[in-house]
Formats: C-alpha cells, sequence, structure tokens
C-alpha cells in the first residue's frame, strides 16, 4: 500500500532523507522541475514536436523554484517562455533563488504576475505552468485570487491552452484539498514523490484535472501516520482453497418489512458472491413469502422481532452480522441494532441502522465493539457526527476528511468507511486508507441506487470469512470499484456482485 501524504509529511520525508546525505535539495528540484516537463509530453506528444509558447507562472517559495527549472527546460526544447513572478523566491527558498538566476542570466523573459500581465501572455500560448504554490499554500485571497480566476476564464477561453499545475493546483490545500479562495483549474498535475491527501479530497480533484506521480529520487522511507491507498487485493488473500463452505463463514443479513426487501437481498448477493460460505437472509415473518420467491443459493429465515433474533444468533456458526439496508427506522430496528452488538460478533451497520440512531448517536457508540464497521454516506455521516462533518465541511478550516473520520472512529470504537469518489476508512487508533474512485479509475456509473448495500455485503461476506474489520473494508470497497469498472455504464446494483467472478479472475 502507497502512502498519501500531507504537506507537513512530505517536508519531514524530504528533511529526513537530505539530513542523511540520501537527497540533495538541488537535484530533487531538478528532478521535479524535469518529472514535469517529461509528463507534458508523454501526456501530448504533438507538444514535444512543435515547441511553441508557454507561460510559467512562478510563487516565492520551492514550488516556484521548480517553475523556472521547466520553464528553462522548455526553453532548451525551442520554446518560447515567459516567466509571470509572483514575487521573488524568499530566504526559505535558496535552490529556488538560485534557479531563477540561472533563468535570469540565460536572458529568460520575465515579469511581475498581475491581471494585465495574464491578459497579455496567455492568448496564443500552448502551455500555462503553474508554479505559483505547492505544499507550502495558503488559501487565495484579495488579488492573487482574482487574477487566479481571471487565468481560469482566460484559459477557458482559449481552448487549446492546457494548464499544467506542479506538484498541486495553486489555492488548493495540500493536506484537506480545500480551496477557500479558489485555485488554478489544471488540465493536468504533476505531483512529486508521493500523491498528497489534497490531491483526493474536497475541492483538489476538480482543480488538479488529471493526476501523475512521478518519483523524484527521494528513497521509499515509511511515513507512520499517513493514510495509506488500498492496493488491490492478491488472489492469495481471496480465493478459496478449501473444499468446505464452513471454513468460509456464514453470513446473516436482517430484512426489513414486506415490499422493502431488495436492500437486504442485494447484501446478501454480495456476501455470498464474495464468498461468505452461507448466507442467511432474516426477516419478519410476514416478509417470508417475499423474500422466498426471490432466493435461492441465500438461506431465509423468518424472525420473530428482537427475541427471534437473539434465538437465532445462538447459532455461534453466524460468524458476521450485516443490519441496515431496507430495515426500516421503527423503533424496532434500534432494538435489532442492540442484539446485534451484544452479540459481540463482527458486524456491518449500513443505512436504517445509522440513520436509527440521528439523535442517540452515542448510544450506538457506546454499543459499538472493534468488530464493528459503521458505513455512512456523507448524509449518515453528518447525522452521527454533526461537529466533525461541520468541521470537514467548513472551508475556513483546515480539517480534511481523513482528520473528521480518523476522530469518528475513535468516538464511535470501530470501523467507520465514508463513502464518496475517495471512500476513507478509519479505524481506532489513526489507521486510516483511502479509495479513490477518481482520475483514470472513475467509475460514475457506481452512484445508482442500491450501491451502498451491496457494499454492505461485500463487507459482511468477507467479515464472515474472518477477515479483520480494516482488512474486509478495505478489500471490499476495492472490489466494488473493480466491480464497477468492470461491468462500465449502465450499470445497475444489481450488476456489481455478478461481476466478481471477471473480478476476481484478474487477480
Ligand atoms: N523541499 C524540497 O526540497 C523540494 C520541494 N519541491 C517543491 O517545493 C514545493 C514546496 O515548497 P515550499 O515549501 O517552499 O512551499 P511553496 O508551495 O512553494 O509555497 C510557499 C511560498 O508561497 C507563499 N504562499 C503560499 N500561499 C500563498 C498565498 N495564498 N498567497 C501568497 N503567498 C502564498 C508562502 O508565503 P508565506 O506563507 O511564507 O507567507 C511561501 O513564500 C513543493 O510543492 C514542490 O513543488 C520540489 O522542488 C522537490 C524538492
Ligand atoms: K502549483
Amino acid at each position: 500500500m502507497a502512502e498519501i501524504l500531507t504537506g507537513g509529511q512530505m517536508m519531514a520525508l524530504e528533511r529526513a532523507a537530505m539530513a542523511r546525505g540520501a537527497a540533495e535539495s538541488g537535484v530533487l528540484m531538478d528532478a521535479a522541475g524535469r518529472a514535469v516537463f517529461d509528463t507534458i509530453f508523454e501526456t501530448w506528444p504533438e507538444l514535444h514536436a512543435a515547441p511553441q509558447r508557454a507561460v510559467v507562472l512562478c510563487g516565492p517559495g520551492n514550488n516556484g523554484g521548480d517553475g523556472y527549472v521547466i520553464a528553462r527546460l522548455l526553453r532548451e526544447w525551442g520554446w518560447e517562455v515567459e516567466v509571470l513572478a509572483f514575487g521573488a523566491p524568499g530566504d526559505g527558498a535558496a535552490d529556488a533563488a538560485r534557479n531563477a538566476a540561472r533563468w535570469h542570466d540565460m536572458g529568460g523573459a520575465s515579469r511581475a504576475l498581475d491581471g494585465g500581465a495574464l491578459e497579455e501572455a496567455l492568448p496564443g500560448a500552448a502551455l500555462c505552468i503553474d508554479a505559483l504554490f505547492g505544499t507550502g499554500a495558503r488559501a487565495l485571497s484579495g488579488d492573487l485570487a482574482a487574477w487566479v480566476d481571471r487565468l481560469n476564464v482566460l484559459a477557458a477561453a482559449e481552448g487549446a491552452l492546457k494548464i499544467v499545475a506542479v506538484d498541486l493546483p495553486s489555492g488548493v490545500s495540500a493536506d484537506s484539498g480545500k480551496a477557500p479562495g479558489g485555485a488554478v483549474a489544471a488540465d493536468l498535475t504533476v505531483s512529486f514523490h508521493r500523491a498528497k491527501l489534497g490531491h483526493y479530497l474536497a475541492d483538489g480533484p476538480a482543480a488538479a484535472g488529471a493526476l501523475r506521480d512521478c518519483p523524484i529520487g527521494l528513497p521509499d522511507d515509511p511515513c507512520a501516520d499517513a493514510v495509506m491507498r488500498i492496493a488491490p487485493p492478491t488472489a492469495a488473500d481471496l480465493l478459496k482453497t478449501s473444499g468446505h463452505k464452513y471454513d468460509y463463514g456464514h453470513a446473516l443479513i436482517l430484512a426489513g418489512p414486506p415490499g422493502q426487501g431488495g436492500a437486504a437481498r442485494m447484501a446478501a448477493r454480495g456476501a455470498l458472491r464474495i464468498g461468505a460460505g452461507l448466507v442467511t437472509v432474516a426477516c419478519p415473518q410476514r416478509a417470508v413469502y417475499e423474500n422466498a420467491a426471490q432466493l435461492d443459493a441465500i438461506m431465509l429465515r423468518g424472525i420473530d422481532g428482537p427475541s427471534g433474533f437473539e434465538e437465532l444468533l445462538e447459532d455461534a456458526r453466524l460468524s458476521a452480522l450485516c443490519l441496515g439496508p431496507g430495515l426500516g427506522l421503527g423503533a424496532i430496528t434500534a432494538q435489532l441494532v442492540r442484539v446485534a452488538l451484544e452479540a459481540g460478533r463482527p458486524t456491518v451497520l449500513d443505512a436504517d441502522a445509522l440513520t436509527r440512531f440521528s439523535r442517540e448517536a452515542e448510544r450506538l457508540f457506546d454499543m459499538a465493539h472493534p468488530d464493528c464497521v459503521l458505513t455512512p454516506h456523507e448524509g449518515e455521516f453528518a447525522r452521527l457526527f454533526p461537529d466533525l462533518a461541520e468541521e470537514m465541511r467548513d472551508a475556513a478550516t483546515e480539517t480534511s476528511r481523513a482528520d473528521a473520520l480518523r476522530k469518528a472512529a475513535d468516538r464511535a470504537g470501530c470501523t467507520v468507511l465514508l463513502k464518496g469518489p475517495a471512500t476513507l476508512i478509519a479505524s481506532p487508533g489513526g489507521d486510516c486508507r483511502l479509495h479513490s474512485a477518481l482520475y483514470d479509475e472513475a467509475a460514475p456509473w457506481l452512484a445508482t441506487a442500491g450501491a451502498g448495500d451491496v457494499l454492505s455485503g461485500f463487507i459482511t461476506g468477507l467479515l464472515a470469512r474472518g477477515f479483520a474489520p480494516l482488512d474486509a473494508a478495505s478489500n471490499a470497497v476495492w472490489l466494488h470499484t473493480a466491480c464497477a469498472r468492470n461491468f462500465g455504464p449502465g450499470l445497475i446494483a444489481e450488476d456489481l456482485p455478478e461481476q466478481l467472478p471477471a473480478v476476481f479472475r484478474t487477480l
């Protein structure tokens, strides 16, 4: 699993590597500039063959330093290049100052950035390099915000102009992805060494355009408290090797009243396809006929309310439970959740099982145990953790989705998965993982009714098989997107479990 870093973590890695002589800052800056130069031509080979005109916006820090390197490389490649500088490199940016001096010494054109300079320089340019701010960015304000706004308008009017952001689109926070003062709207962002959280959160993805991560020669030092990007599961992790169904656990999915069983049945189908040995749907007696007409490989039990559920749980082979999809918002849902959590078994709580506790979240957290996984979407998250949702949305705070989720997992005392184009999963104690369905991995057709129910089923199936909560949730979310991408546009939730065999064959 690769790390996704905050600006501070990236800086700490660079400093540590430089301190022990494993990296040298000037060499890193040259490599960063070279990485952007190469990535531009890989992305648009037609620009490689025919040098044109480029405008390079350089800020006062090391991001601006990268900009001066890129300006030099483009000019050496035959491009006509003009630098628009927002201030001169400051005291803490010696390498940037060296590269700025080198640019001036070679006779490179440069003037101060302002609205007029943009109006004059941009029309007819093929490239605009945004090297204003990277990991050291603060929110844009005042004139600068207005100029960036103007840049985006001019670029939209210049159909052929490509904007390339160096490390981050300027204005986007590396840590939270928030851009309360606006941000450069790039076509391509080239980040260095590791992607930053800001590339995946809040305003970051829309501003970044496409994203490429490039090595710049830093050693692969681990970063202990980083958010980890979820890696594809391996066949060894997931594929069955023993021939007995009881070796793969028994998942129990609770269903709600008649007419509302579809969500639970889809979750059950997901649990079965992902490899639980047995799956049972338990529903109120009056919903048995409806469910019986729809289920074959999945077993069915009618239960009489919470006491019937308690009796059913006397079967210790039921190795994971799922409550929420289509369960209903009545008082009985709260009682069923209590019974499930008292049983102490790995349990997924989703949808109605979460919404039911909107006004008494603390009661839910008191009952939850470390083998639970809560799978809220943004609205459900906001109902359970209103203060954290507010903090994470508030553009005036630097609290990121990852920060908020880590706090939520600590508060709930269990794993919490927050769904979205970048799904985050956190467990108590700080472990946090991210799965991106953005950029090249986008699957917008996954935004379809019932997709979340199938995800709950996937997690429950893996919990039933004995995966730890964080791993069950991570593998499930990866497979869920892989299924959606494998199917493509036109996907409906029922299609998701049916894609698993094809996805398993690719592992
Ligand atoms: N370290 C290395 O070896 C390597 C680093 N590399 C590159 O360096 C980048 C990080 O460099 P960095 O730390 O110098 O921060 P950077 O993003 O340039 O910005 C800081 C400057 O901008 C200013 N400023 C910020 N926001 C502002 C605003 N809204 N409005 C006005 N001013 C604002 C800020 O001002 P201040 O906040 O101090 O007042 C300060 O002057 C990184 O993203 C990568 O591209 C690579 O070359 C690889 C090697
Ligand atoms: K930038």
